[in-house]
């Protein structure tokens, strides 16, 4: 039996922060998880080296769902995204190692592909209609049949999802919280035309997406979803915060708009209405903060009984050990629907070298043993961390909102 004989947290800034775990046996084989949360990142660390680390000393890594176990019931306090996303962190690393001692990628080890491939989509922003459709054809162009769309609304400074630049969108980009100001009107105001434009401008075959952000109360997202509808959707994304999962009823009864949700769900319980209850058409819930991909799994083999499917969160805050782990969960689940992806910056490449590959709005996780991801401590160590939290949002007469 291969056991734990350390495990150490390590954070690294190249370009944005990210927590990595990275846990040593004595069968001369690692593994390494995803820890990063955004903006609370040294929460995580300390979660883990301080509370999860000794625990894991000498225990068997093959025993990946009693250490689940361990872990989640055993600190009596459960759920949460500090505690989820550490446990996620354990259970990549451990996948990992299991693969890497098998010789097998990790998706055979969940029951073999289910795909040739995973489609992705990109994230299609600009400032205006005209060139958030230009930078759509851009990813078009490059084979993608998915785009996320979201363009800059007139009369507002800025909004979530339209980058400054072009290339590359990081929110997380200040030293303390930038105040943004929000306006449900201006912005109901111009996601419809949008829709129109980019459907007459692209066609009928490419899928088009949509994240509201969790910023439309359920009755402002039941208009925008139907507003929408003639352009067919393939989904808008938290079009209301779902903290209450009944919320989502009032959508539904007005419109046949796919939703999706889940980004910020840690455990199958921030979905279990939701899924039984149909109210939604896909779970977005990540590797990284709902537990890593034994409870993923679980999630998704809820869903797959009320034909609700996966399109697991994919931003670069999730650094490329998310990513690795998404694809091999992507590629094997008998109920994807679709993976959402953003290149990484080349620093991050860098510091997280992996087998991972994208071709023709398609990605596979490659045929390395385990994840096929790993980190570059040496490179990880000359990229310090840097306090970056989101920005927030308030509206026009200053009351704080959802951002
Ligand atoms: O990618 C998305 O759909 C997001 O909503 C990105 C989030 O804002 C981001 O991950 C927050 O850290
Ligand atoms: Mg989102």
């Amino acid at each position: 039996m291969p056991r734990i004989t350390d495990a150490r947290v390590i954070v690294t800034c190249p370009g944005r922060n990210f927590v990595t775990l990275k846990i040593e046996t004595d069968a001369g084989v690692h593994g390494v998880g995803d820890a990063t949360l955004n903006g609370r990142e040294l929460a995580v660390a300390a979660y883990l080296s301080e509370h999860v680390v000794p625990c894991l000393i000498g225990r068997d890594a093959h025993r990946i769902e009693d250490i689940w176990q361990f872990l989640y019931k055993g600190a009596y306090w459960r759920r949460g995204p500090v505690t989820m996303s550490a446990i996620a962190a354990v259970d990549m690393a451990l996948w990992d190692i299991k693969g890497k001692i098998a010789g097998l990628p990790v998706y055979q080890l969940l029951g073999g592909a289910s795909r040739e491939a995973v489609m992705v989509y990109g994230h299609a922003n600009g400032v205006g209609i005209d060139d958030t459709i230009a930078a759509a054809r851009g990813y078009i162009d490059q084979g993608y049949k998915a785009v996320r769309l979201q363009c800059g609304v007139p009369g507002m400074a800025g909004t979530y999802g339209v980058s400054k630049r072009r290339d590359r969108y990081e929110p997380a980009d200040s030293d303390l919280p930038t105040e943004t100001i929000w306006s449900t009107e201006k912005y109901l105001r111009i996601v419809p035309p949008l829709f129109a434009a980019a459907r007459e401008a692209l066609g009928p075959d490419v899928h088009l997406l949509h994240d509201v952000h969790h910023r439309l109360t359920p009755i402002e997202a039941a208009r925008l979803a139907k507003d929408l509808e003639p352009y067919r959707p393939f989904w808008i994304e938290d079009a209301t915060p779902a903290e209450n999962q009944d919320g989502f009823r009032l959508i539904r009864q007005h419109s046949t708009t796919p939703l999706a949700v889940g980004e910020v769900f840690n455990a199958i319980w921030d979905a279990k209405t939701l899924i039984e209850n149909q109210l939604i058409d896909y779970i977005r819930a990540t590797v990284t903060h709902a537990g890593g991909l034994t409870h993923l799994r679980r999630i998704a083999a809820l869903a797959d009984l009320y034909q609700v499917r996966t399109g697991c969160h994919g931003a670069t805050d999730l650094s490329p050990v998310a990513m690795a782990a998404a694809l091999h969960f992507d590629l094997s689940v008998p109920n994807f629907g679709i993976q959402e992806y953003m290149a990484q910056t080349d620093e991050t490449d860098r510091v997280f070298p992996h087998a991972y590959r994208f071709e023709a709005g398609q990605m596979h996780p490659g045929e390395a043993p385990g994840l096929g991801v790993d980190i570059d401590e040496a490179q990880a160590a000359t990229y310090p961390y840097k306090r970056a939290y989101l920005p927030v949002a308030r509206l026009e007469d200053g009351t704080l909102w959802s951002w």
